[in-house]
């Protein structure tokens, strides 16, 4: 028999400050997030760095917590999706992630409680374009798992997808409404990188590269919606440093009204599931800055999480890898 494991990002255990530096601590203290010297990484993670943002970022958080379900979103949405992956494939599914709860080893091992005869485990990185800071990173810590414990299963790791025809026809279908209603701007958001990283993955080929990969999912999405590519813009949120990717997407968003673009249509494409850099960031802080700098409609559409279109299409981005 044959399982499926989403892996995400991960999320702190709640929205109080502790819990959110903790989160923050540990993710800083991945050399493939944070490159600074080994001697220094942790330190300057969870001693500086962790407890500087925590009280900002527990405030976000609580904007954006799902209080109905008593957990981030992200996990809500990331859990929502195997459920019904599970109910459609009849396979067992469960998730991990990267940082916090559920871990890996522990959602192996639900995997391998719900059936005895688990021969391979799909591990389904749920991170459509390439970045050592989110889909390296997890096929690291797996792999490393993996080979800590004798597993009587084997491994096979869904690559990324951001030209995958399931995922494209996705994303389309999810702008589809929107655009139909007339805009000025389609505006792709997606998570700001040290320049660094970036070259590192450019300089490897395609396979690598987060900005080709970024630049190909627009031009598909556009293109199977049809769409004038002049009107869109890709941009770039959350950077923590001035060599990080631009445009960035709040100077866009003030920007944009004052060059003639009232209507906009924000999508954030490179997270599959909706999350605390696309309901605060986007959802509140962009559209914030647009409306305040003279906008007249910003449409946020949110993210893929669990449509039956998405679930559909991920079941057939999964089985094509077996
Ligand atoms: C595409 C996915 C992601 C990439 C690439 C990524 C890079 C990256 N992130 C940080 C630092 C932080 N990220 C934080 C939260 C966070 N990051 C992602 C995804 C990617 N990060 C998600 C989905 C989330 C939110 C999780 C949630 O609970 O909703 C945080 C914590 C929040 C905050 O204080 O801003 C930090 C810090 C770096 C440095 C980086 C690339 C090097
Ligand atoms: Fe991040």
């Amino acid at each position: 028999m044959r399982g499926i494991l989403i892996i995400n990002t991960g999320s702190p255990k709640t929205k109080s400050r502790e819990d959110v530096k903790f989160f923050i601590g540990a993710m800083l203290s991945d050399p493939l997030v944070m490159t600074v010297p080994d001697w220094l990484r942790t330190t300057l993670a969870t001693k500086i760095i962790a407890p500087l943002r925590a009280s900002n970022s527990a405030s976000h958080y609580s904007l954006i917590w799902d209080d109905k379900h008593t957990q981030s979103p992200l996990l809500y949405n990331t859990q929502q999706l195997a459920t019904k992956i599970e109910e459609a494939t009849n396979m067992p599914v469960e998730i991990a992630m990267r940082y916090g709860l559920p871990s890996i080893p522990e959602a192996l091992s639900k995997l391998k409680a719900k059936c005895a005869t688990l021969h391979e485990v799909v591990v389904v990185p749920l991170f459509p374009q390439y970045a050592q800071s989110s889909y390296k990173t997890v096929v690291e810590a797996i792999g490393n798992q993996f080979y800590k414990k004798p597993y009587s299963f084997r491994l096979k790791i869904v690559e990324p997808y951001y030209d995958d025809p399931n995922y494209i026809h996705a994303l389309a279908e999810s702008l589809r409404p929107h655009i139909a209603k007339g805009y000025d701007r389609l505006v792709f958001s997606f998570h700001s990188l040290p320049l660094t990283h970036v070259e590192i993955g450019w300089k490897k080929g395609k396979d690598f590269d987060y900005v080709y990969q970024i630049k190909e999912t627009v031009r598909l999405v556009s293109k199977e919606l049809d769409i004038d590519p002049k009107k869109n813009r890709i941009v770039y949120s959350s950077a923590i440093g001035r060599k990080w990717l631009k445009p960035d997407l709040n100077e866009t968003m003030q920007q944009l009204p004052i060059d003639g673009s009232k209507r906009v249509i924000a999508i954030t494409p490179g997270f599959p599931a909706d999350n605390l850099e696309t309901l605060y960031d986007i959802g509140i802080v962009a559209r914030d800055n647009f409306m305040k700098a003279g906008g007249e409609e910003f449409t946020f559409v949110p993210c893929l999480n669990f449509e039956q279109y998405w679930v559909e299409g991920l079941i057939k981005i999964i089985t094509n890898k077996v």
